[in-house]
């Protein structure tokens, strides 16, 4: 069950924003979804930190594409919202619009930031069941520390996407200073509780390759974050070799972090998922 708050036609579909309140979270969540004319599949973005589920809708430019390929989009928020845990809003990279798509296990955290069991377990069933599109049509992809979600749960969960991609992806969490801070708040200070939710660790153990019809990367060489050493995609480039996985990591020269640089390739990204989930 979800309320929609507001529709709007778009390239001969719909864009949504709506609402309902997560048993998961144990609060209300919003989320975004458009609705193409004809829906085949259902790919999931996830937003980074700072987004909301209106961040990727609004910036991204994904719907004309995505009406034509019959994609459906699922854009969840990036966090829970009015928890009023204590310091939740301190910092732009930790609590509040910042999730990073994994169930806390750390107080004050565990009781609601919850992403990834509100994603697999509870908003994709609930609007895969409203579309009424089959389970083997659902891909994932996003950007930044939604690209760490998009990578993370396609590896955690393969039997709930078939395709992935991501954009400039936080891809070694466990060895940056971004992911190292969310970790340790969220999950603790064991680093063996970390691989679990570490893109480049999980693909390391990987006895063959969980995506064989290939993941795409796209990563501009402009971007503040590479440098930075937050993203480190020659990590999982690394572990993708190991364990035999297709890898597509383009490089692209001049472009940064920022949505002129997702609005310049996701339709390349869209036709990938297009390509893996819709072919017959
Ligand atoms: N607030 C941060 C930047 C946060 C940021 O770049 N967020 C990315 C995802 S990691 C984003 O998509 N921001 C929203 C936007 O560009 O519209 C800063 O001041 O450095």
């Amino acid at each position: 069950m979800f309320e929609t708050l507001s529709t709007h036609r778009s390239f001969g579909g719909h864009q949504r924003l709506c609402r309902h309140d997560s048993a998961e979270i144990g609060l209300p969540m919003r989320f975004a979804l458009f609705v193409p004319p004809e829906p085949r599949a259902l790919l999931v973005f996830l937003a980074g930190l700072t987004c909301t589920e209106e961040t990727f809708t609004m910036k991204a430019g994904a719907q004309r594409v995505a009406a034509e390929l019959g994609l459906a989009l699922l854009m969840p928020d990036t966090s829970p919202r009015g928890a009023q845990v204590p310091g939740e809003a301190a910092a732009w990279d930790f609590g509040v619009g910042a999730g990073f798509y994994l169930d806390a296990t750390q107080p004050p955290w565990a009781q609601h930031w919850r992403m990834e069991s509100y994603i697999t377990q509870e908003l994709l069933p609930l609007v895969r069941a409203d579309l009424q599109l089959p389970a083997d049509r659902v891909g994932i992809s996003g950007h930044s520390m939604g690209g760490h979600g998009a990578l993370t749960l396609a590896l955690r969960h393969p039997q709930l996407f078939r395709s992935v991609s991501a954009f400039a992806p936080i891809a070694a969490p466990s060895r940056c200073a971004w992911g190292q801070k969310a970790f340790t708040g969220y999950l603790g200070r064991m680093q063996t509780d970390w691989a679990a939710h570490d893109a480049s660790a999980l693909m390391a153990q990987q006895a063959r390759a969980p995506f064989p019809q290939g993941i795409l990367i796209d990563q501009g060489l402009a971007d503040q974050f590479l440098l930075d050493m937050q993203l480190q995609p020659e990590v999982f480039e690394a572990a993708c070799k190991q364990a035999g996985q297709p890898l597509n990591l383009r490089w692209q020269a001049g472009y940064d972090h920022g949505y002129y640089f997702i609005t310049s390739f996701i339709e390349d990204h869209l036709r990938h998922h297009a390509a893996q989930l819709t072919h017959e």
